[in-house]
């Protein structure tokens, strides 16, 4: 199942550089264990915005909601799905 997510993160401007930065590097490990395994095919930042459109590839709702829900910075973000289904058009 194909999944469009974007996820505007709003990190708290009090929140120490320090700890920001070590939340930023575990979310970037994160990602890149999910992009290796193919659950997260498509990353993509939103221009001028911290914001990304991600293509999850995933075989339940249940599932996506575990990963999203494992970001390091969910406690951040907002973040909106889209489930995708075929277009009759697409070849
Ligand atoms: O910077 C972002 O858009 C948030 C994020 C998602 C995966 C990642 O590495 O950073």
């Amino acid at each position: 199942m194909l999944f469009l997510v974007r996820m505007d993160v709003y990190v708290p401007h009090d929140l120490p550089a320090e700890q920001a930065n070590e939340i930023k590097a575990r979310e970037k490990a994160y990602s890149q264990d999910l992009q290796r395994d193919g659950r997260w095919p498509h990353l993509w930042r939103v221009v001028g915005e911290y914001a990304n459109y991600s293509i999850f590839d995933v075989a339940s709702n249940d599932e996506l909601h575990q990963l999203l829900q494992g970001l390091p910075l969910f406690p951040f973000m907002k973040i909106s799905v889209t489930p995708l289904a075929k277009h009759p058009s697409a070849i």
